[in-house]
């Protein structure tokens, strides 16, 4: 039918025809709407652009938080061009909107986003909507990441951590480039048997760069194509389309980081020098076996959507842990304690030490309270209207979940902002809790990828603490450097910000260690 369409109309014609539409439909419904139903507090909306002026450029958990201040409610509303957005500041309504059986349901789809699709990033499992296609998606992944399965990558993350301890060893001053290196390397290296060498690698500088423009065009205000999806016709080479010149670009970069891995794979299976993998497990088993298109397809979506999910929230999680390990030595002190107590110094630690190190756990949980990687979660939305509280919460509404506000609730944190992991301890033991850093729901336990995720960010944390002592970088007077402490949003993403800081080594023989282990 567009094609036919196509054919006959200029397609900004067409463009402009569907847009003024589009927007007669859309405040229509949201004037009568708003006539009928209450929706939860927020900002009042201007006439057409809604809250669009009043949402933050950049993606902010800080801001959301503020408004629940200002508006004295933890749940929020705003809207753009009468497209309506949720934003969740309380744990207990993240629990009752998205894990508990009644509402989960509603509240598991995705928001259309026309730039995801346009960028080929519909592959992604995090951004696929829920229904069958979602669940097949996500069960392969559950198979693959569960507790027991996620051991299986045990080898590999040594490997990796070990990598970075020597690179720290060998130039401490590079630490920035080292953890961007290991936290790629470890997933591609547990999805594909791929080993990346350098920063420089293409898998690398094309991801970085691909996620960068898809944090920019999915955010709030990030693209007109998001709030009008008729503007997706409009061609690539008119003056203001630069949402589609750059969800083309990103379109190239996917495509590529989809098929530099694979050709790897396919190359060592002709050489017959394959490693075990996710990908190449597949491939193993479909040869002895075989297995369907559609099992291909999936097993494909998931390697490329744990790269994506997997590298830049590792490297994130490590930065952060550095930097207040850093900023705080005593802790770190009281940490490399109990490593001592536990590991000794005659070999490194590993994953089976886990449950006798309980401050090493704690300082783990205060990390990803303190700055999860992904503040507000992965965007959410309703499938079907819903009241909830007395508010009318409409079909289609995007949802953002506050877990860096949740992180920081007063309530359950005393002195939120403190970097203090005795807070998870009650009477000398670990306290029963929720990783709020891997989000929720969708059928349960948020992040799929959690037991995986976790092991690797322990065993980084474990391991540096015991090779090294870290503290504030040396002037040449020999005064300290000032740490930097600023973070940065990059879309749904936050990093620390660069700072500088040294790396003593702490273990006679550590390098002989690392060698033989
Ligand atoms: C390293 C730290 C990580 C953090 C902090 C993290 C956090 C998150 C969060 C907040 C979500 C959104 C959950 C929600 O919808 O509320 C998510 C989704 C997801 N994560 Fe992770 N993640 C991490 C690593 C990983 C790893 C290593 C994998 C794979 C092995 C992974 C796979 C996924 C997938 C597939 C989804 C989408 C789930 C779905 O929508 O069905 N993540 N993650």
């Amino acid at each position: 039918m567009e094609t036919r369409f196509a054919t006959s109309f200029q397609p900004t014609t067409l463009a402009a025809a569907a847009v003024a539409l589009w927007l007669a439909a859309k405040l229509l419904k949201a004037f009568t709407a708003r006539k009928r139903e209450l929706y939860p507090p927020g900002p009042r909306p201007k006439f057409l652009i809604g809250n669009l002026l009043d949402l933050p450029s950049v993606i902010s958990p800080m801001a959301f938080a503020e408004w629940e201040k200002k508006y004295n409610s933890p749940l929020l509303h705003a809207e753009v061009f009468g497209r309506h957005i949720l934003i969740v500041n309380s744990l207990d309504d993240a629990i009752a909107l998205f894990e508990r059986p009644e509402r989960a349901r509603i509240y598991s789809d995705k928001p259309e986003f026309p730039v995801l699709d346009m960028m080929g990033m519909d592959i992604n499992v995090g951004m696929m909507p829920y229904g069958e296609h979602w669940r097949k998606h996500r069960r392969v992944s559950h198979q693959n990441f569960n507790i027991q399965a996620a051991l299986q990558y045990e080898p590999v993350q040594a490997k990796h951590v070990r990598n970075l301890l020597q690179n720290i060893l060998d130039s401490p001053a590079r630490f920035h480039d080292h953890n961007k290196l290991y936290s790629a390397a470890i997933t591609l290296s547990a999805m594909y048997g791929y080993e990346v060498k350098s920063i420089d690698d293409p898998c690398v500088t094309l991801a970085d760069e691909a996620l960068r423009l898809t944090s920019q065009l999915i955010t709030p205000g990030g693209s007109i194509i998001n709030v009008i999806p008729a503007l997706r016709h409009v061609p690539a080479w008119f003056p203001f389309a630069y949402s589609k010149r750059t969800a083309e670009k990103a379109k190239a970069m996917t495509e590529e980081i989809l098929r530099i891995p694979l050709e790897h794979v396919k190359r060592n299976f002709e050489r017959g020098t394959v490693s075990p993998s996710l990908v190449t497990n597949f491939y193993e088993r479909k040869l002895a076996v075989g297995a369907s298109e559609e099992e291909e397809m999936v097993i494909k979506n998931v390697a490329y959507t744990v790269y994506g999910a997997g590298s830049d929230t590792t490297a994130s999680l490590t930065y952060t842990f550095v930097y207040l390990m850093t900023v705080h030595p005593s802790i770190q002190r009281k940490a490399q304690e109990e490593i001592d107590r536990v590991v000794g110094s005659s070999r490194l630690p590993a994953l089976a030490d886990r449950k006798a190190l309980p401050y090493v756990e704690a300082v783990y949980r205060e990390v990803l309270r303190l700055y999860p990687p992904l503040p507000l979660g992965l965007p959410r939305a309703t499938s079907e209207d819903d009241v909830y509280d007395g508010y009318f919460i409409p079909k289609g509404t995007t949802v953002f979940t506050n877990i860096w506000a949740m992180s920081r609730n007063e309530r359950d944190y005393p002195d939120p902002s403190r970097f203090d992991p005795e807070r998870h301890f009650t009477n000398g033991q670990l306290m029963d809790e929720k990783a709020l850093a891997y989000g929720f729901g969708r059928r349960k336990v948020g992040c799929v990828g959690r037991p995986m995720a976790s092991n690797t960010v322990w065993l980084m944390m474990v391991s540096i603490l015991y090779a090294f002592t870290i503290t504030k970088a040396k002037d040449e007077d020999g005064n300290d450097v000032q740490v930097n402490d600023q973070f940065l949003s990059i879309g749904i993403m936050t990093h620390k910000q660069p700072f500088e800081c040294a790396f003593h080594p702490r273990i006679p023989g550590i390098r002989q260690l690392i060698a033989e282990a």
